[in-house]
């Protein structure tokens, strides 16, 4: 198969392959029908959110090439399905100008560093703008472009403990937990990023002007936590952490141990499913004390508590699958892709590595994403053909690796 965000060839394993079905198996495509096909986008390595990034727009089409720095012995990149990479040192004067070559041929860069980072390696973005007046200029960090954080170091908890939803999120009467880095480095961070990029690709198409993406992780993460602002008027989240409707408060909607160590989880918030749910767990709704009694919660969970722990993970499954009671198993990460529903729809993926991760989301009828599935590349793989594709000629690329600006992998790379 070919991989055309990348050009890479490769085979898929079928016997896997037929085990857990590509998306993209038996359908002949062409990199012209994917939504961001001809999107030329230059990313600087960066931790995770600017990968992910980086990783959506090239499932969908675009031809994204990582800029790695040099002497680096392996790729922190875990999110660079079809990716290319360059390893070009920007603390020097020429390496500094391959950069602004490659965003002269270029619709976006990405870049993850700290504010100012960019403006002192002198490829701020009023630079780069001046040059290739269409560039996108994505600029997604933790704190954003102003504010007296801006310059400061942060990881995930930091900008969702500033967004304000980390005090929201936790068992009640335990101190706050993040859930994983999901909000802010992803959702709040690389997936908002990319909405960036795509609003800002449209609106080119009209204005023929590119523009800078300020993308604030903390902003972003807020931004997805808008219902909880915008439902409080509702008394959604009127009681102490962990004590509300949908904070793991309400007994019917939470997580239940199985007799096999394993879980269930349990959604069921309106009353006609709530009722389907205590047939499922074979209760008698008469003896039980109405679903929204608050003081009742506490009561009603150990009940649960109590059934849950009866039967196996399966056997609640059984008796849950096909109703509406809203109850599911909890899939640990390598039985999610063998769930009958998601191996239906196709929901993982297989790289040739036989790595398992989710397709893209959402699908387009007309235009859906081909992830690449290729193996990820080495540091440095692409730095020759690259640079040769950017109209570099080959004396000129050979000063460069000589003089350590650029750094080419090829030959590891088929190792
Ligand atoms: C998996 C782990 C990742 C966890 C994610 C974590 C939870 C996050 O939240 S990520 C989000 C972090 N925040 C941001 O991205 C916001 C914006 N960015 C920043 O605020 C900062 O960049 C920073 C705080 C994240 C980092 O600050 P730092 O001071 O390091 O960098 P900057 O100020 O931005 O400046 C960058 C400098 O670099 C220069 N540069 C850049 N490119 C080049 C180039 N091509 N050539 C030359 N120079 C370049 C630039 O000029 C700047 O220079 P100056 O400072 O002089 O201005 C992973 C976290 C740690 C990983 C492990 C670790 O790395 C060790 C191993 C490494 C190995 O390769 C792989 C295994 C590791 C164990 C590795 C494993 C995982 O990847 C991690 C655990």
């Amino acid at each position: 198969m070919f991989c055309p965000q990348n050009g890479a060839l490769y085979d898929v394993i079928s016997k896997r392959q037929t085990k857990l079905p590509l998306p993209c198996s038996g359908v002949s495509f062409s990199v012209r029908e994917m939504a961001l096909a001809g999107v030329r986008v230059i990313e600087l390595a960066g931790l995770a959110p600017a990968p992910f990034c980086g990783m959506i727009l090239s499932d969908f089409g675009a031809r994204v090439i990582r800029v790695d720095r040099t002497k680096v012995t392996m790729a922190m990149d875990s999110q660079a399905r079809g990716k290319r990479s360059v390893a070009l040192n920007l603390k020097s004067p020429q390496g500094v100008a391959v950069l602004k070559k490659l965003c002269l041929q270029a619709d976006v860069v990405l870049e993850p560093f700290r504010k100012g980072v960019m403006e002192k390696l002198g490829l701020g973005p009023e630079v780069l703008l001046e040059e290739n007046p269409r560039l996108i200029y994505a600029r997604l960090t933790g704190y954003g472009q102003s504010g007296s954080y801006a310059k400061a170091a942060g990881h995930d908890i930091n900008y969702l403990a500033m967004s304000g939803l980390l005090s929201m999120l936790g068992r009640s009467s335990e101190k706050p937990y993040a859930p994983l880095n999901l909000m802010a480095d992803f959702a709040g961070g690389g997936l908002m990023c990319t909405l960036g990029i795509v609003l800002a690709l449209l609106e080119r198409s009209k204005s023929g002007q590119g523009q800078i993406i300020d993308a604030s992780m903390v902003e972003g993460a807020a931004y997805v936590g808008s219902f909880m602002w915008k439902s409080r008027s509702l008394g959604l989240w009127n009681r102490p952490r962990g004590e509300n409707l949908l904070d793991s408060g309400a007994p019917f909607y939470d997580t239940y141990q199985t007799s096999d160590g394993k879980h269930m989880a349990v959604g069921a918030i309106e009353p006609q499913f709530y009722e389907q749910l205590i047939q499922g767990l074979g209760l008698d709704a008469a003896s039980l004390p109405p679903q929204l009694s608050m003081s009742d919660w506490p009561e009603l969970r150990r009940t649960f508590t109590q059934v849950f722990a009866q039967k196996t993970q399966a056997e609640w499954s059984k008796i849950f699958d096909g109703t509406d009671a809203c109850v599911t198993p909890v899939l640990p990460l390598d039985e999610a892709g063998s769930h009958p529903h998601n191996r239906e729809r196709g929901s993982f993926l297989m790289d040739a590595q036989g790595e398992v991760s989710p397709r893209p989301a959402p699908v387009l009828s007309r235009t859906p994403a081909h992830p690449c599935l290729s193996r990820d590349p080495v540091v440095g793989e692409h730095t020759r053909s690259v640079l040769e594709e950017c109209g570099f000629d080959s004396a000129h690329i050979e000063q460069l690796l000589s003089a350590g600006i650029v750094e080419c992998n090829e030959a590891k790379a088929r190792l």
